[in-house]
Order: structure tokens, then sequence, then C-alpha cells
């Protein structure tokens, strides 16, 4: 098990055992594990950098993404090309081409079962698509290892929050940025020039993106004691730290209530505005009408609708998917989507 890798992190899991050390630690040196294969927990003095955060102007250029990426800002960064995704009989998804422009919020919504989970696999190489392409930042995407799409530039954030439940927040973001070190295993246990140099900013950053997304003061806080609304803020602030190219939300309202969300809806639109490319997958339409700049649309695995929220949300096949009701019959305020009560398409079966 990689300790970079999100989808072993899972809060309260056996995983904690290999940290245990945190347990022994006094608030101001906490052990963290700087992630690949090196075992050995290294000393870090989180209070020696805290006091260089205050500034907010260094938090947002600290943040900021730096990666090279090929495509001009209003251009595809990722494509999903005609992309056909069948289990055994079940179609999945149904032709589907749509675009995620880089600098962008991207929503894409749709009925339970639409295959909104199945776009998101296929787009990070969980799945290799039955047929189609997936092209990100001038690459074909096939089916790759988490850590290889992590490389490339995907960071994703989970329905279920998963962390390291007995890290402190700052190791939980400390692990994101082992993505893109370059030392060598014998680097790090030798802790060489350019090991200490990474680990440094690796804290400084981890630091920035604590305060970025709004719990910088919890940083020595195991994640498992932080509330929830903050859990999930520090998954935002770990994937930011992976330096993606583009950045995935699954469903990051799930559980908040209206001031949490509209809290989250500013640090969404904070985050693109300091030069990322973001795709939110979520339910709460309100949300997704009030931050995203384009929506796509899914029902039985095919793309209904791709537009601005305004185009998006009085279209009547959009109307109709959501509620049940006739093309013609118009709707102007859709409901929260995906509960019990929506009657549009299956959770199951059928031939999509
Ligand atoms: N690994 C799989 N094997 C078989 N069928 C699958 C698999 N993954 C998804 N499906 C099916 O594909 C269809 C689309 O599912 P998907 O999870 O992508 O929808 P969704 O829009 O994400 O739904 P939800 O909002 O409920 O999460 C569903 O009928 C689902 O049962």
């Amino acid at each position: 098990m990689r300790a970079n890798d999100p989808e072993d992190v899972v809060a309260g899991s056996a995983h904690e055992d290999a940290h245990l050390a945190a347990d022994t630690a006094t608030p101001e040196t906490l052990p963290y594990d700087p992630g690949g294969d090196v075992e050995e927990a290294v000393a870090v003095d989180v209070a020696e950098v805290r006091p260089e955060l205050a500034d907010p102007t260094t938090v947002d250029a600290i943040v900021a993404p730096s990666r090279d990426v090929h495509v001009a800002e209003g251009e595809p960064l990722l494509s999903m090309r005609d992309v056909t995704m069948q289990f055994g009989g079940l179609t999945a998804l149904d032709h589907v081409t749509f675009d995620i422009r880089r600098g962008e919020i991207l929503g894409l919504i749709g009925p339970n079962g639409a295959g909104k989970t199945t776009a998101f696999n296929a787009m990070t190489g969980v799945y290799r698509p039955t047929s189609g392409t997936v092209l990100f930042d001038g690459e074909v995407i096939g089916k790759a290892a988490r850590n290889e799409i992590t490389r490339r530039g995907i960071a994703r954030t989970f329905q279920n929050i998963r962390l390291f439940g007995e890290m402190t927040a700052l190791e939980n973001v400390v692990v994101g940025t082992d993505a893109r070190h370059r030392t060598s295993v014998p680097g790090a246990v030798f802790r060489t020039r350019r090991h200490r140099a990474e680990e440094r900013d690796a804290i400084d950053r981890g630091m920035a993106l604590l305060e970025f997304v709004g719990i910088g003061a919890r940083a020595t806080e195991r994640a498992r004691n932080l509330p929830y609304g903050d859990q999930r803020r520090l998954e935002i602030a770990r994937a930011l730290a992976t330096e993606p190219k583009l950045l995935c939300l699954d469903e990051p309202a799930a559980g908040f209530n209206p001031a949490e969300k509209e809290s989250l809806m500013g640090l969404i639109r904070h985050i693109r505005d300091d030069g990322y490319t973001v795709l939110l997958i979520e339910h709460d339409m309100r949300l997704v009408r009030g931050v995203t700049d384009r929506i796509v649309v899914l029902e039985f695995g095919r793309k209904i609708a791709d537009g601005t929220p305004e185009e998006v949300t009085s279209d009547p096949a959009v109307v109709a998917a959501y509620l049940g009701v006739p093309d013609d019959a118009a709707v102007p305020d859709l409901p929260e989507i995906g509960g019990p009560t929506t009657g549009a398409a299956p959770t199951t079966g059928g031939t999509r």
C-alpha cells in the first residue's frame, strides 16, 4: 500500500497502524511519512513553518498551479470522444462526447444511474472505455494505475471521505505532495539535501493549502477529530497538494447544511480563480447552478444537454429527465436530485 494513494486512505482503517508514531509525538514535533516506499518516519517541526503563512497573498501564490499545461486557457483540457462503456449487456455510457475546458468549473449531473461515476472512472483511468477515446492535455488516457493518473495531473476527492484518520491535517496534505517528489528512496533514507528541500517545500505548501481551504488553524489536529466540513476541506487540500491540472470533486457538498454549501461554493470559485480547472459531480442543483461555468447532463448513459447553467436548467429534456415529466412541460426550478424520490431513471438494469 502506498501512502500517497487516495484509494487506500480510509479514516480509521488498519492503515493507522503504520502511523502510530503520531500518537507519541508532542504537538510541535510531528513525525510524518514522506510516502513512497520509505518506512522511516521523519521528524518535522510544524510550529517552525506556521508564522510564514500569515500573509494571504503568499498563500494564493503558493497554492496556484505551477505545472506546464499544453493546452491554452479555454481550450479542451480533457475530451471524452464518443466514449461507450459496457458492463456485460449494460451500456453505462453510450457514445458520450464532451470537453472540460482549461480554467472552467464544469458540472457533470444526471439522475441516479445516469453514468456520472462511470464517466468519472473512464476519465481517471479506472476503466478503459469499450470504445471511444479520452484525451487529457494532449495525451490519450487508457487504463492506468491511480498513481500514474495522479502523476499526469488528475486529482480527485471521494463521495465518502477517505483520510488518514490518525494523521494530522498537515500530514494528510504532505502525503499528497509526495506525488510530485523526485527524490529517490536512498535520497530519502539518507536525507540528502534535495530530499530535505523537498520536505521543506512540502510542509510550506501543505500549510498554505490548509490556509487556502480555511483550516490552517487545525494543522496539528488529527484528521479524525476534525468537524465533518473541515474533513471535506482537508480532502480538497490534499487533492490540490498533488499539483493537479484537473481537480475532480465527487459530491463535495454531501451532508452539508445551506451555510456550509454557500461557503464551499466560495472555495470552489476561489480554486478556479487561482488557476485550476475543476470538474464537479454534485446532486445539489442550487450549488451546481451557482458555481459552474458549464454543465453536462447525462441520462441513461447518454448526454442530453451541454451548456451554460441557464441553458441547461431551462432545457425541457433536462427538466423531464429530473422530474419524469413530458419534455414540453417547463418547470422553472429543478430540485435536488439523486434522492429516493426522483423518478427519472432506474439505478440499475436496462440496456442503456
Ligand atoms: N462496475 C460495474 N459493473 C456493472 N455495472 C455497473 C458498473 N458500474 C456502473 N454500473 C452500472 O452502470 C450504470 C451507471 O452507473 P453510474 O454509477 O455510473 O451512475 P451514476 O450517474 O454515477 O449514479 P449515482 O448518481 O447513483 O452515483 C448503472 O446502471 C450501474 O448499475
